[in-house]
């Protein structure tokens, strides 16, 4: 399955059974979150040429009273920080953001008088890069660093660095769930000889390799000095901040090694009522968006199955923005009434026997969470994308139609199962939204078009290829 984050086996390594630990903090998921913006799939490559100084794309996460409300990343001409004031506006007042590098003076100026509550960024290579050896950019990295020094003293919003320490047990939970995806198992049933620990391992090692961390411990204290935050080079919380670093991009390599790119995709499912349609995102940008669903998953309160869902839109314009015509509608993860005590709320499911105990009738579900706390309207003109770790259930099915959702991407677990107090029929008979489900191996059937696989067709569209707002 996709996302079943099975807490039975959670319960094994060490949380007790009133306790669902280990959980992703908020603090740590949107710090992932805006890691792996930073690494969103972009048409484009940055334009980085007209300026000397070598400016790293980054991550961006918008947060509002604990809901994400924005997911954003540099592109052509827009920095990440500058798409979400063009986006917000005036909506960041009271806002938390999530970098995944310290942002520059011309971004910190505007989000500063903005007037968002607070500003964290992960402490490695700044958006200007310290790493660069060229000394014909030293001295603009070095204006920018004291530019945003005194941005900094002089701000209102607190800018700090927010990492929390891994709840125990959590890297190895990730590490399991995710060997047990979907793409995963269709890999290793397709290729018997195929070795899945040995693949995971290398696949999360190419994951690894991007550098969100710092070489070496020398070289980071140096980028941390030269930001002003030399009370972190003192040990242990020098030691403790690179742990927690390195621990956190092994929770991302582990996701997202759960789903490896061009090997295994979403597969478009034929539609009596509705003409071909092409993918509304490539494969890249979909594997893309089903891990962030992933890593709300893990935020979960469910004892046993976490989901997520994510909803972007595709509009008319590009903008210039690293995420191109997208844009975040939503996203949320199964949980409990907001506001409620984790312990108020019975959480059995349909395997133990009172009837009167079971969680259903309580839990929000992940789509349930991102409709109801979604961003931004679903527009009837836009193509609107829910990417879900999991086939939505009966009761959600209403919902997403009648919130004008136009695709799903999807698996098939627990698809077409009535199990009682919750059942999946009703998406095998859904007409009028366009299914993409996990299934089958793209390099085997076809890698270049949308051709026939069974009953199932491959969405292969290049989103360079994707006309604007069609
Ligand atoms: O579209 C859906 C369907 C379910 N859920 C959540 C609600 C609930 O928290 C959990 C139920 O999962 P499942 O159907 O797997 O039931 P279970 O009884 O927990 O597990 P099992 O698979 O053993 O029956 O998933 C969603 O968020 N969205």
């Amino acid at each position: 399955p996709i996302t079943a984050l099975i807490v039975k086996e959670a319960t094994r390594i060490g949380a007790g059974p009133s306790c669902h630990d280990p959980k992703l903090s908020k603090v740590n998921l949107f710090t992932l979150l805006s890691l792996w913006m930073e690494v969103f799939p972009r048409d484009q490559p940055e334009d980085s040429e007209r300026s000397q100084v070598s400016i790293r794309g980054t991550g961006l996460v918008v947060v509002h009273q604990g809901k994400v409300l924005g997911l954003h990343c540099s592109g052509v001409d827009l920095h990440a920080a500058q798409a979400a004031i063009i986006q917000h506006g005036a909506k960041l007042a009271g806002c938390q953001l999530y970098f995944s590098r310290r942002p520059c003076a011309t971004c910190l100026k505007m989000i500063i008088n903005a007037g968002v509550s607070q500003i964290s960024f992960w402490p490695g290579d700044p958006e200007i890069s310290m790493l660069s050896t060229s000394l014909s950019v030293m001295e603009d990295v070095v204006l920018d660093a004291v530019a945003v020094e005194k941005l900094k003293s002089n701000s209102r919003p607190h800018i700090c660095v927010l990492l929390q320490p891994l709840a125990p047990g959590l890297l190895q939970f990730v590490e399991e769930t995710s060997r047990e995806s979907d793409f995963m198992k269709r890999m290793t049933e397709d290729d018997l000889g195929m070795n899945e620990q040995d693949l995971f391992n290398s696949l999360m090692k190419v994951i690894l390799k991007i550098c969100f961390l710092v070489g070496t411990s020398q070289q980071h204290k140096e980028i941390l000095i030269q930001m002003g935050l030399e009370n972190l080079c003192v040990e242990p919380y020098f030691s403790n901040l690179r742990n927690n670093m390195a621990a956190l991009v092994e929770i991302l390599a582990a996701v997202a090694a759960g789903l490896p790119q061009n090997q295994y995709g979403f597969y478009s499912e034929n539609c009596a009522t509705t003409p071909p349609h092409p993918g509304a995102v490539s494969q890249e940008v979909a594997r893309h968006c089903i891990i962030q669903a992933r890593l709300l998953a893990y935020r979960t309160e469910d004892p046993k199955v976490g989901v997520g869902a994510v909803i972007w839109a595709r509009g008319r314009s590009a903008g210039c923005r690293g995420t191109g015509c997208l844009d975040l509608v939503g996203c949320g993860y199964n949980a409990y009434p907001a506001g409620s005590e984790y312990a108020e709320y019975p959480q059995m499911d349909c395997t133990q026997e009172d009837r009167q105990r079971r969680k259903y009738r309580y839990i929000i579900h992940a789509e349930q969470n991102a409709l109801t706390f979604r961003t931004r309207d679903v527009k009837p003109e836009e193509l609107t994308m829910m990417f879900l770790t999991k086939c939505p259930c009966d009761e959600c099915i209403p919902l997403i139609r009648g919130a004008g959702i136009t695709h799903i991407y999807t698996s098939d677990q627990d698809r077409d199962k009535d199990k009682g107090d919750i059942s999946y029929l009703r998406f095998s008979t859904l007409e009028d939204i366009r299914k993409f489900v996990v299934n089958g191996c793209i390099r085997k059937h076809s890698r270049q078009t949308e051709q026939e696989y069974g009953n199932k067709k491959l969405c292969t569209e290049n989103t360079k290829s994707l006309p604007s707002g069609s």
